[in-house]
């Protein structure tokens, strides 16, 4: 049985909800359909969870919303009529769309959390009545019906384990079954959502949870290209790469694939195919446990994420003082601040903080509190951090590959501010400006992926 999960991209009008609609009669193992909420169809166009985000901040400020209430429902309405759907299920949608700010709230991040859940909820239940309407039975199934159990945390939630029990107990018979992605139900009943993108996260949980034999997941490209397309032109497509070279590649801007979708995967051990909608008959890229990778290549991908900020201290003769990191790590519990990395010299410590937890009120805070209890001798705080991640599985085993990431770096003037080897044994991250990310991306990439004469073109 496989799980077949179709991003925004894949269901964004019905020319292309007709070739999903393809891919799943085409084989009988397509079981378990997971749906995203329409996304966009051209490149300005706005996804109905954006579209919804806006509805719920009108609803919050009470400004006017039946506008942008059409504007939703008609998204659905277009792939509806194509369909010929039941009027009855048109109807259903239109009043669960207006009913939204009816309906009550633990609190505003609650509300938010519920508005944006529906481009999925609404967009599954049309799903299988198009389905149904093309021949092929299938029932929509909700989130509270089949047990998906998270945390209490209402727009990044994550799940919670007693969801796999109830999953266990769902039969697959002969129909489909659509579920929605991107939410669940916390234990008191509130509708909450993963962060964004994470329909993906829905696929993995209900491919592990209902021991599924691949989770085929379908976007809008061939394969997962080695570096991001929007940076490198035509990059080397993978075929096959390791659950862990994946989980590190979206962790830092592969979003092709979400990064926590990776885990409840990796739990299950269910190997995950990631094809275009536009051309299924192309093999797109298998993510495999480790020991099912034949060729370990010393990189397989190169990605950058800007999101991130760093915080440099140095003080001559740290590595003697024994309490100065715990001194800083209680500052930052204070303020409920995360860290992401926290690499280290013998009198310096920088570290990486992810920019969307920070405001500036906070970062003032923080950082005179850091001043005051551990005096350092230098302290810089860097806003447009951006870190680059080489990855690839055959890393360790070559001599120089640092040096063939490094060099092309120097000898484009591209400084280096970080680089942490050694913590993972399968990449190599590196810290850099936000102005020189992509032109550190491009030379890495046509040190490791072209040829001395495709460099030169
Ligand atoms: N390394 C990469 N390989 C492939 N696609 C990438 C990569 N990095 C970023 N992307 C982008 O991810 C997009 C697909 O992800 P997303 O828009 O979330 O799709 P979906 O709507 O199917 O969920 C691609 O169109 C591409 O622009
Ligand atoms: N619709 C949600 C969840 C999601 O995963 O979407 P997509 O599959 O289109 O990336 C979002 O836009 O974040």
């Amino acid at each position: 049985m496989k799980v077949v999960k179709f991003g925004g991209s894949s269901l964004a009008d019905a020319a292309h909800v007709r070739k999903v609609i393809d891919i799943i009669s085409s084989d009988e193992n397509r079981q378990i359909v997971v749906t995203s909420a329409p996304g966009k169809r051209f490149s300005d166009d706005i996804k109905v969870t954006d579209l919804l985000i806006t509805y719920a901040k009108k609803v919050m400020v009470k400004a006017p919303y039946t506008d942008i209430q059409n504007q939703i429902f008609n998204r659905y309405l277009a792939i509806g009529n194509e369909f010929s759907v039941p009027e009855s299920v048109l109807t259903k949608i239109r009043a669960k769309i207006t009913g939204l700010p009816n309906k009550s709230y633990p609190n505003n991040d609650y509300l938010m959390a519920a508005f944006k859940a529906h481009g999925e909820r609404l967009n599954a239940e049309l799903f299988a009545a198009c389905l149904t309407q093309s021949g092929i039975p299938a029932k929509f199934i909700d989130p509270s019906e089949a047990g998906i159990i998270l945390t209490d945390d209402p727009n990044c939630a994550s799940v919670d384990e007693s969801t796999y029990q109830n999953l266990g107990k769902i039969n697959v018979g002969n129909e489909r079954l659509v579920f929605p992605g991107f939410f669940g139900f916390t234990k008191h009943g509130d509708i909450v959502t993963f962060a964004r993108g994470g329909s993906d996260i829905t696929g993995s949980i209900l491919a592990r949870g209902l021991h599924a034999d691949l989770y085929e997941n379908f976007t809008d490209v061939d394969a997962i290209f080695a570096a991001n397309p929007h940076v490198i032109k035509n990059p080397a497509p993978i075929s096959k790469m390791t659950f862990r070279e994946m989980r590190e590649l979206s962790y830092a801007g592969f979003s092709v694939f979400n990064d926590e979708a990776i885990i409840p995967a990796i739990q299950g051990q269910v190997p995950i195919n990631v094809k275009n909608t536009n051309n299924p008959e192309a093999d797109g890229t298998l993510i495999v446990p480790e020991d099912e990778l034949e060729v370990k290549l010393p990189v397989t991908g190169i990605t950058a994420s800007n999101r991130f900020a760093a915080l440099y201290l140095h003080r001559y003769l740290l590595n003697k003082e024994a309490g100065f990191t715990r001194k800083i790590l209680n500052i930052l519990f204070k303020y409920n601040v995360s860290y992401e990395h926290m690499p280290s010299g013998i009198d310096d410590l920088t570290i990486i903080f992810d920019n969307s937890q920070l405001d500036n009120q906070t970062i003032k805070k923080m950082c005179a509190d850091i001043r005051d209890e551990v005096s350092p001798d230098v302290m810089e705080w860097i806003d447009d951090y951006a870190i680059i991640m080489v990855v690839g599985e055959g890393m360790r085993a070559r001599i120089g590959t640092i040096d063939n990431i490094i060099r092309p770096l120097a000898e484009n003037n591209i400084a280096v501010h970080m680089i942490n080897q050694g913590a993972s044994r399968i990449s190599i991250m590196i810290g850099v400006r936000e102005h020189d990310a992509n032109e550190a991306i491009k030379e890495i990439y046509n040190n490791f992926f072209l040829t001395k004469s495709e460099v030169l073109q």
